[in-house]
């Protein structure tokens, strides 16, 4: 018997895999080739987040390469289809502990149809969501009333929100603290500040997702690359420019009041079990809507989507 390591996927090439154990090391390794064909609707066995048992191969000589032998079962993961073949997909990430959306008010200006899009993917992948607003320094007092005012409507829901300034390296002690001990989706427009922040908490990282970005950029990034990026030790970020905005494509055949935590609590109570609410009397989600305990900007995300969702059917 060999011996049996475990260890997390920190970057994913599709051919070969880079490996971290609990240890600290690091591990080039490949699968053992009979996971190849296990899964046939994805067109990757493994994705940066998972956790795997790795054995390291006795004939290896100054890098350290190993094979992966198991993949523990996933918390959640990240899906969207394949570019390449419209029958599969492709698992971007594994395991997120969050998706932290970076929104700024203005340049650029982050649209609530944005955020709740955002929200309503993570509600469908399960995994916890937080909205951080940067650039804090550009907003006037009508501002940050209006921020105040979203943090009201989001923070009740369950999504955390930050208000801070990379710039003016105000907020960024909570935001290091928001990501510690955890593997974080860093999502949000170009120009929001993620490199800057990224920077402003760890060089490294910043760095190196700054390297990436610029790459996806000029277009030539593929999305088999994903990669995650260490903050300190036990706290990760992922940046993968393929990953920047969360679509609502592959997610669960859930009804979409399903993913919107203020109707969620309200389901089952309308007249009919099948209500869309959009027009149905008694409908328990139009009368909060109007009593004011649904805030109108979520209705009006929710009709957008339901529309949208729709025409694509
Ligand atoms: N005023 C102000 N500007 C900021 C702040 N944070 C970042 N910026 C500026 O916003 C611009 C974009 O920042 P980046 O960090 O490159 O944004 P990004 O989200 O990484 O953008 P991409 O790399 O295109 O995805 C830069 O000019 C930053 O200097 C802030 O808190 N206040
Ligand atoms: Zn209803």
């Amino acid at each position: 018997m060999s011996e049996q390591l475990r260890g997390r996927v920190i970057k994913s090439t599709g051919l070969w895999y880079e490996v971290e154990d609990e240890g600290g090391r690091r591990w080039t390794a490949r699968l053992r080739g009979k996971f190849k064909v296990k899964e046939l609707k994805v067109t990757n066995p493994l994705a940066v987040g998972d956790w795997v048992q790795l054995e390291p191969l006795a004939e290896a000589g100054g890098e350290e390469q190993a094979v992966i032998t198991e993949i523990e079962p996933r918390q959640n993961y990240l899906i969207r289809r394949s570019i390449h073949n419209k029958y599969k997909s492709h698992i971007l990430a594994a395991n997120l502990d969050q998706a932290v959306l970076i929104a700024t008010l203005a340049q650029p200006r982050t649209s609530l149809g944005f955020i709740d899009r955002f929200l309503v993917s993570a509600e469908a992948y399960r995994i916890p969501a937080c909205i951080v607003f940067n650039k804090k320094d550009l907003l006037k007092e009508k501002g940050k009333g209006y921020v105040q005012e979203l943090m009201d409507i989001y923070e009740p829901l369950g999504y955390p929100c930050l208000v801070i300034s990379a710039k003016e390296t105000e907020g960024l002690q909570a935001f290091g603290q928001l990501l510690e001990g955890k593997l974080s989706l860093l999502s949000g427009h170009s120009g929001v500040g993620k490199s800057t922040l990224l920077n402003a908490i760890s060089p490294e990282a910043g760095q190196k997702t700054a390297e990436i970005s610029s790459f996806a950029n000029k277009g030539t990034h593929t999305t088999t690359f994903a990669e995650m990026f260490k903050v300190r030790e036990g706290t990760w970020v992922i940046d993968t420019p393929g990953i920047k905005e969360l679509g609502l494509a592959d997610m669960d055949e859930d009804p979409l009041d399903h993913y919107f935590p203020e109707m969620r609590s309200l389901l089952g109570e309308c007249r009919f079990h099948n209500c869309s609410h959009t027009h149905e009397p008694g409908c328990a989600v139009l009368d909060a809507v109007e009593a004011g305990q649904i805030a109108p900007s979520r209705y009006t995300s929710y009709l957008g989507m339901l529309e949208e969702d729709e025409t694509h059917r």
